[in-house]
This record gives structure tokens, sequence and C-alpha cells, in this order.
């Protein structure tokens, strides 16, 4: 059955909306954690706009469940995993203007800092994932610079505008997962998959772990924060 990890990134966006203390994303990681969270991932942006140091640093101290933090892969993000030390890192691209992470790493063009990066991060006893499109030359790439396991951008298949693009790019999801786990690496996703569009990513039955932030914050606003987490866990569940 695959884990659900919950992002809580939107919380915090909120809280920062207002510059107050809440709505904190150290509650709500521990609501979604008490309602069946399999983990709690958080992304701290270079930039700060939602999820802040502290934020990470309590979630540390306090989750009972992995940490997935997701970070660009600087040299600052890096010093901060290394000194925090969550379970999980999940590398990942940023834009400064983008509204949200807009596409996979490209591990082609970046394939000797991201081994270091990499490298880096395990000696200090982190599993590495990496944030990628499911394309064959990244997926392949991913490997030959030694991360534990990749994340798939599923965010095309998401946005797809008709039924025949979005089978297009589960078609491509599906590929992706075949080559990953030929190799030998880790399966997880994420990237706008909602209450609707999980079912047929769940169905494809080899993903290990889905990372959902938006649409959960998001019901959660309407129904709270348990619901929604049961409820998407129960979907995940297939
Ligand atoms: C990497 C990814 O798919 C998302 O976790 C995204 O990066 C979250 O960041 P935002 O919460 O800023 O959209
Ligand atoms: N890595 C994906 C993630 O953590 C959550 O993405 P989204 O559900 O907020 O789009």
């Amino acid at each position: 059955m695959a884990r659900l990890g919950v992002n809580v990134d939107h919380v915090a966006t909120i809280r920062q909306a207002r510059g107050t203390k809440e709505p904190d994303p150290v509650t709500a990681a521990a609501l979604a954690e008490l309602a069946g969270a399999d983990g709690i991932t958080v992304h701290l942006r270079e930039d700060r706009r939602h999820i802040q140091d502290r934020d990470v640093e309590i979630l540390r101290q306090t989750l009972q469940v992995p940490l997935n933090l997701e970070m660009a892969a600087t040299d600052e993000m890096v010093a901060i995993a290394c000194r925090l030390r969550p379970d999980c890192v999940t590398l990942v691209p940023e834009k400064r203007q983008e509204l949200t992470t807009e596409g996979g790493l490209d591990v082609v063009s970046h394939s000797q800092h991201l081994k270091e990066v990499i490298a880096r991060l395990q000696q200090n006893g982190i599993v590495v994932s990496l944030f990628i499109d499911p394309d064959l030359k990244q997926i392949d790439q991913a490997f030959q610079v030694g991360t534990d396991t990749i994340e798939i951008h599923t965010g095309l298949y998401c946005d797809a505008p008709t039924r025949g693009a979005q089978l297009a790019e589960l078609a491509k999801i599906e590929q992706a997962i075949h080559e990953a786990k030929h190799v030998g690496m880790g399966v997880n996703a994420g990237h706008g998959l909602n209450y609707r569009n999980i079912q047929d990513v769940v169905a494809l039955g080899v993903i290990e772990e889905f990372n959902i932030g938006h649409s959960i914050i998001s019901r959660a606003v309407l129904v709270g924060l348990d619901q929604a987490v049961r409820e998407m866990k129960s979907l995940v569940a297939g």
C-alpha cells in the first residue's frame, strides 16, 4: 500500500499572508499525523515565502513520522539539511518568480553538481530523492548520479486539458516507473494530485509514496484537516 506524505506548505502560506503566528504548519503536521499521514513534506524555499527555518527545526524535533525536506541543491540548503538531518531530502528545481514548482530537475545538465550534493546528503544519513519529469533520459541519469529514490513530477498529467492528453501523460508516468524500478530506484510521485485525479495514478500500483499538499490543505479549509487527510489516505490505499 502506498504511503501518503502530506505537504503543509500552504498552511504556512496563510500564516505568512498576515505575518502572524497562525496557522502553524507544525500544528497542521501533528494533526495530519494523527489522521494517518505516513510522512510530512515541507519545501524550504530560498525566498522563504511560506515554510520558515523554524518550522523545519520544530518538525524535526516533534514529528513521529518521517520528514521529507524539499529544497534546491544550493550550499545554503545542503548545510541546513546536514544540520537538521530530515529523513529524506527531495531535491527540486526553484525559480524565484514561479507560483509553484514548474517542472522536474534537469539531472542531465547538472549531473556533476547533483552527484556531489547527493553524496554529501547520504554521508549525513539522509535518504535522497530527485524530483524529475517522467522522462527516460532524466530517469537514467538520476540513477547514474546515485539517488536512492525519484519523485515523478505528476504536474503535466494533472494539468492535461483532455482525457486523451491525460492518458498520454499517464502512459509516460507508467513507463518512467518501469524504468526506475528496473534499475532499482524507489519511486514516489507528486505535484498537482487531487481527490479526482489520483485514482488512475494509484491504479498503476507500484508508487511507494505520494506527496500531496495543495489539494489536501484546500479541502481542509472546508471540511477540516482530519477529514481531508483521512479521505486522501483512503484514496492512496487504492
Ligand atoms: C516539488 C513539488 O512538487 C512541490 O512540493 C512544490 O515544490 C511545493 O512547493 P510550493 O508549496 O511552493 O508549491
Ligand atoms: N512534491 C509534491 C508535493 O509535495 C505537493 O505538491 P502539491 O500537492 O502541493 O502540488
